[in-house]
């Protein structure tokens, strides 16, 4: 017997930072994270043969995330910082061959008052949450997928479906009319090539480059949701990445998982002959279960599955 897959570390980790403009210490930015970290490397006998020795304690990986997020100025895109820890466990211990980092970046966001944006007081304007996945590898480098997800969105009309498989398991009726709801996770993969070194994180970072393709998804998303007339989830999800992968040069992929949640009309009918069906509809009932799920990966490059 042998242990066929294995990592540790810390999950959890809770971290806010602050940063004090240098001339205005009053003028403060702020960034929120929950973070894991996860090692893999010459560990093997610390489950098979109970030796310790080969395992740096999840309360140093949990020290680390605490001290690294304290000696990197500033407060950073989070890709940067799953780069920095991802780099410092691989060079810090020699044993150690990956690394998985995932952040979670929680929403604060600077709001004004009396019409001036405000120095330090801040805001949880929506639900949405950025964030990163990252592997290192002591021998393939890194992998990164930026990340947004939580972002609900819902619109009233321009969405249809029609024309799909009919077969006698079908009841769905073709609409040229209906309510598109979802809660949306994306993810963009950067070509590893673009991202090799932690000197091309730095560079990512300091030219905006991780905050222009949020900015990117973000808009593209939602301009894309809000004007387009969808043929359905899975036309509207590739149309969408295929923008972003247009825009950001630096991506391999973009990868949407959308929900369709489900509202359905109410036949009121029986109440006086109110009318509450078709072009009639006004109330419907919001599904809390089951919902469709639908997932792609749209690939710079063909897959070759
Ligand atoms: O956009 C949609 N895609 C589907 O695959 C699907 N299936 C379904 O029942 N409704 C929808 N809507």
């Amino acid at each position: 017997m042998s242990v066929s897959s294995r990592c540790y570390g810390k999950d959890n980790v809770r971290v806010l930072k602050v940063e004090r403009d240098v001339q205005d210490p009053n003028l403060q930015y702020v960034q929120e994270m929950t973070c894991c970290v996860l090692l893999d490397g010459d560990i093997e006998t610390s489950y098979t043969a109970a030796d310790n020795s080969v395992i740096v304690p999840t309360d140093t990986v949990k020290n680390t995330i605490y001290i690294m997020a304290k000696k990197t100025p500033g407060v950073w895109p989070i890709e940067y910082f799953a780069g920095v820890l991802g780099q410092h466990f691989i060079d810090k211990y020699a044993h150690i061959s990956r690394v998985e980092v995932t952040i979670t970046q929680h929403k604060w966001s600077r709001y004004a008052v009396n019409g001036k944006p405000h120095a330090h007081s801040f805001v949880r304007d929506g639900t949405e949450k950025r964030s990163v996945k990252l592997v290192k590898d002591r021998k393939l480098g890194f992998k990164v997928t930026s990340g947004l997800f939580d972002l609900s969105v819902l619109k009233s009309t321009g969405s249809m479906f029609h024309g799909f498989n009919q077969c006698d398991f079908t009841i769905l009726k073709e609409t040229w009319d209906r309510i598109l709801s979802t809660d949306i996770t994306a993810g963009w993969t950067w070509s590893p090539a673009k991202l090799a070194t932690l000197s091309d994180f730095k560079r990512f970072y300091q030219e905006g480059i991780f905050d222009r393709a949020y900015k990117i998804v973000l808009d593209n998303t939602l301009t894309t949701f809000a004007l387009e007339n969808s043929a359905s989830v899975q036309a509207t999800m590739y149309n969408m990445a295929q923008l972003i992968l247009g825009d950001v040069v630096e991506l391999d992929s973009v990868t949407y998982e959308l929900p369709n949640k489900h509202f359905f009309e109410i036949n009121l009918d029986w109440h006086h002959g109110l009318k509450n069906t078709g072009t009639d509809a006004e109330v419907y009932a919001p599904q809390s279960d089951p919902n469709g799920l639908i997932k792609c990966t749209v690939s710079r490059n063909k897959s070759k599955l």
